[in-house]
C-alpha cells in the first residue's frame, strides 16, 4: 500500500491507497500524523510519498520520524524540469512549489494535455498547462491570509466574527474585506480562464468547495496533490 502525505503551510493531509483506491484519508498536525503512522502494522511494507512545502528543516525532521517509525521506502517529491512529458515553466524548476507541480501532473494523469489548476488554501495558486507545457502561474494570498494582512496593517479594519464568504459588495468592514478577498480570487480565475477557454479548469484545496459554492465554475477535485503524488510515486 502507498501512504501519501501532503504537508501544506497550515495543515498536513495524509492518505492510504491500495491500487488507486483510497483506503483512508485524514488531516491534522505533525503529532496526529505520527500517531496515525505509528498505529499502522508492519510499516516496512508500505511505500511513503511526501509532498512538502515547508522548509528543509521540517522535511528532514519528518523523514527522520518516518525512518524511526520503521518506514523504509520514503520518497519526497521534487519539482523537476520534466515529468511524464510535462515541462516545467520555471527557469529554476526545483523552486516551483512541489504541490503546484504535483497538481499539474494530476491533470496529466487524468489524460489532459491542457488545463488550469486552482489550489486554494493558505495561498491560492493558479497554474496553466498547455499542450503538456506548464506555462507558469500566479500566487495570490488565500482568502484568510488576505483578510489577516489587512487587519495586521491597519488600525481600523477590525471585525469580531468573520462574515461568510461572498462576492457581493460589503455593507460593513468585515463584509467588505471578505468580499474583497474572494472577489480578487474569483476575478483572477475568470480572467485567466477567459484566456484559455478550451482548457478544463480544476479547483482543489481546503477552500475549494467554498469557491465553488460562490458560483466559480470548475471541476471540484478533492485533493489533486494526492493524485499527482500517487502518479509521481508510480514513476509516471
Ligand atoms: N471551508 C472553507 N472555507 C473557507 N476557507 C477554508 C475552508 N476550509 C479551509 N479554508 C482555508 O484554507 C486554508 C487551509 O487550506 P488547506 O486545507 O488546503 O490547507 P493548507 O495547509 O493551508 O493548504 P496549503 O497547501 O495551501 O498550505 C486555511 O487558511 C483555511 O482558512
Ligand atoms: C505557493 C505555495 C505556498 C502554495 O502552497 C507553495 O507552492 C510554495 O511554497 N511555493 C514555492 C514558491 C513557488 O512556487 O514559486
Ligand atoms: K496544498
Amino acid at each position: 500500500m502507498t501512504i501519501l502525505i501532503d504537508v501544506g503551510n497550515t495543515a498536513i493531509k495524509w492518505q492510504l491507497r491500495e491500487a488507486e483506491q483510497i483506503v483512508c484519508t485524514d488531516k491534522g498536525n505533525t503529532d496526529e500524523l505520527l500517531s496515525w503512522l505509528n498505529s499502522l502494522a508492519d510499516p516496512s511494507r508500505h511505500l511513503v510519498a511526501v509532498s512538502c512545502v515547508r522548509d528543509d528543516e521540517f522535511a528532514r525532521a519528518l523523514n527522520d520520524s518516518l525512518v524511526k517509525a520503521g518506514f523504509e521506502g520514503v520518497a519526497f517529491a521534487t519539482s523537476a524540469r520534466q515529468f511524464a512529458g510535462v515541462t516545467n515553466a520555471y527557469r529554476e524548476p526545483s523552486s516551483l512549489g512541489v504541490d503546484r507541480w504535483l497538481a499539474i501532473l494530476a491533470l496529466k494523469s487524468f489524460g489532459h494535455e491542457s488545463g488550469i489548476v486552482v489550489d486554494i488554501g493558505t495561498a491560492c495558486t493558479i497554474d496553466v498547462l498547455e499542450n503538456n507545457r506548464h506555462m507558469g502561474g500566479f500566487i495570490l494570498p488565500g482568502p484568510k491570509l488576505a483578510c489577516d494582512a489587512l487587519v495586521a496593517n491597519t488600525d481600523k479594519i477590525r471585525f469580531v466574527s468573520e462574515p461568510p464568504a461572498a462576492l457581493a459588495p460589503g455593507t460593513d468592514t468585515g463584509g467588505c474585506v471578505v468580499a474583497g478577498a474572494w472577489l480578487t480570487i474569483a476575478g483572477a480565475i475568470r480572467e485567466i480562464s477567459a484566456q484559455y477557454p478550451q482548457a478544463p479548469l480544476y479547483i482543489t484545496g481546503g477552500a475549494g468547495p467554498t469557491l465553488s459554492d460562490l458560483g466559480v465554475e470548475g471541476r471540484l477535485a478533492k485533493d489533486l496533490v494526492f493524485d499527482g503524488l500517487d502518479f509521481w510515486s508510480n514513476g509516471a
